[in-house]
């Protein structure tokens, strides 16, 4: 197997006092797209930045291509393209000059900037002004910025906030075909289609990385049962499930009421009674991936108390 693009183990942050990451490892290999997810404040953002080279770690140590994260961070921050959460252009300048400003901080040439219009689709845009440009089109100027120096490794923090269906479609079209050329992708998101469009995922919640593996694995791992109640008086139904003994979480779905729990028997007979008591039906259901999440995060809670 060939060498992993992202290896680090035991990475560690602390500011003032308050360990925000603590002792997360992570491995990615070339070409995968691996998901970071998790609450906000969990420390996402600060793991990135420790990655990139943008921020040494207390403790931990690893290497992101080959290159170590805590002697070589130059040489990680040349080989890595970073799209922060919130990107920023020179919103009166164009789509052209806004690359040709990137272009010069890297010391590129200047076909640099012709050559990404148009791997980007950008092209027949150059002259639009940055700040005019819709959500979608913004966020394909960031991800062109961050592509411009060739990176082996994209890391992505929250790159399709705020961007519509379409526009995430396509922003994730074009990274799957840039990862089936070997680059290697790293996208923290609060979506969860998103997640389940990664090849694998993290979880990390109050600094500490709870879950890892593909989505299966995930969901697998946390060992969730779900039933679905489907009748006329749902939020009756809600009310009675609420502090059963067996149901962790209970969510309006449309018309249905997903119930969920850790201990399959217990969850099965309150459902089953509260069906009965509401004329519901009780249909088995597949946990999804957004229910081990809250799941997860109600159990991180509770650690901390
Ligand atoms: N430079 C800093 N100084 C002090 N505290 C910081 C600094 N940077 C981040 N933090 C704190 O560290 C914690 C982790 O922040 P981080 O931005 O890494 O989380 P995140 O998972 O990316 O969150 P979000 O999903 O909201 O973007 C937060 O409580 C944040 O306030």
């Amino acid at each position: 197997m060939s060498l992993p693009a992202i290896a680090v183990t035991d990475l560690t942050k602390r500011f003032g006092k308050r360990v925000v990451v603590d002792r997360v490892s992570i491995t990615v290999q070339p070409g995968e797209i691996v998901g970071f997810l998790g609450p906000n404040g969990s420390g996402k953002t600060t793991t990135i930045r420790m990655m990139c080279g943008l921020l040494t770690p207390d403790a931990g140590e690893g290497r992101v291509l080959g290159h170590d994260i805590l002697r070589d961070q130059a040489a990680i921050k040349r080989e890595v393209g970073y799209m922060t959460q919130r990107f920023s252009f020179y919103e009166d300048l164009t789509i052209a000059e806004n690359l040709g400003f990137v272009a010069g901080v890297y010391g590129l040439p200047a076909d640099a900037v012709t050559e990404t219009l148009a791997d980007l689709g950008l092209t027949s845009r150059r002259a639009q002004l940055a700040g005019s440009l819709s959500g979608g089109w913004k966020q394909r100027l960031a991800l062109a910025a961050c592509l411009m120096h060739r990176p082996k490794l994209l890391m992505l923090d929250e790159p399709t906030a705020g961007v519509d269906p379409k526009a995430r479609r396509d922003f994730w079209d074009e990274i799957h075909a840039r990862a089936a050329t070997g680059l290697t992708v790293l996208v923290s998101t609060h979506y969860m289609d998103e997640a389940e469009r990664c090849h694998r995922i993290n979880y990390i919640s109050y600094g500490k990385l709870i879950s890892q593996g593909t989505v299966a694995e995930v969901i697998a791992a946390a060992g969730l049962v779900t039933v679905i109640l489907r009748g006329p008086r749902t939020a009756e139904a809600q009310a009675l499930l609420l502090n059963r003994p067996g149901v962790d979480q209970v969510a309006h779905w449309g018309a249905d009421l997903h119930v969920i729990g850790r201990d399959g028997a217990a969850l099965r007979q309150a459902a089953a009674e509260v069906a009965a008591a509401t004329g519901a039906s009780m249909i088995a259901a597949e946990t999804s991936l957004e229910d081990v999440f809250i799941q997860l995060m109600g159990a991180a809670r509770d650690n901390m108390a």
